[in-house]
């Protein structure tokens, strides 16, 4: 089942178009990596599709209802969206802040309950927070305080999740524990959708690849079709070798040269 499904979306931010004519589907079970240059419209695609900034023109559904059709609450059920580079201005504790992913499932007025705690902790067990609970998120580190983010819309149970850059703070072990975290719970039907920079580990997580340039969506599909050293020259103004790594069996990109001329970001 289509879990997202948008419909020639354009965004204006500030009388200048941001997004164009942007159509894609993506199913319950599936992850998608969506990539492009810097300032190509990931992030904008990724926040009008939490909610945050109503598109221009065009639609989107999700859960086959009209993102006009849910309420706030029923919105916030159902989809769960990580920012980029969030900082946690407020002196909550890793526990408190990962439990307000579960606001959206409390009845009005509600306290959470036991179950709530519980959804919360194992939030915290699957993204390796757990030993942090108790500490405030001021005092975190860059790459703990992505983890708890995380942490926090799991707890949401969504059934569409978000994430823009969920890796960039990450060393390369946490890297990996959140790209296989993704996929398992792909392979439990969540619908994912993760804007990410490295093309490798993109290819290797990621079941299709929906690639941004300019606002526009220059490619979509496999890795292998989208991941060809033409699109990368067109999209990044790169030289790129693509090949098979041995050791993971799955695509890798090295750039090997910028082009020719310059490109501004
Ligand atoms: N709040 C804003 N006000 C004005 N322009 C904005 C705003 N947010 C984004 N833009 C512009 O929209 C374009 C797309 O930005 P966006 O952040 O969506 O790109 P991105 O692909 O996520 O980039 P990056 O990889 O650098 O994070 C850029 O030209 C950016 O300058």
């Amino acid at each position: 089942m289509n879990m997202l499904v948008a419909h020639q979306i354009h965004s204006f931010i500030d009388n200048r178009q941001i997004l164009h004519d942007i159509s894609l589907s993506v199913k319950g079970g599936e992850c998608v990596g969506l990539i492009g240059p810097n300032g190509s419209g990931k992030s904008t695609l990724l926040r009008t599709l939490a909610g945050l900034l109503p598109p221009s023109s065009g639609q989107f559904s999700i859960a086959d209802q009209p993102f006009g059709r849910y309420t706030r609450k029923q919105f916030a059920k159902i989809i769960g969206y990580v920012p980029q580079n969030t900082a946690i201005e407020f002196d909550f504790t890793v526990r408190d802040i990962v439990l307000m992913g579960r606001f959206p499932h409390l009845p009005p007025f509600g306290n959470e309950r036991e179950l709530d705690r519980l959804i919360a902790q194992k939030a915290m067990q699957k993204t390796s927070t757990y030993h942090l609970a108790n500490r405030y998120a001021t005092q975190l580190s860059g790459g703990q305080r992505q983890m708890v983010l995380i942490a926090k819309a799991l707890a949401q149970e969504p059934r569409l999740l978000l994430l823009d850059e969920p890796i960039s703070a990450l060393d390369i072990r946490y890297q990996l524990h959140v790209l296989e975290l993704m996929r398992k719970m792909a392979r439990q039907g969540l619908a994912v959708i993760a804007a990410l920079h490295d093309l490798s580990l993109a290819a290797r997580f990621c079941d299709r690849l929906i690639l941004l340039h300019n606002g526009s969506l220059l490619a979509a599909g496999a890795p292998l079709e989208v991941l060809t050293p033409a699109m990368l020259q067109t999209a990044y103004e790169v030289d790129a070798a693509v090949y098979t790594d041995p050791s993971t069996d799955s695509l890798a990109i090295t750039a090997i040269q910028k082009s020719r001329g310059e490109r501004t970001p």
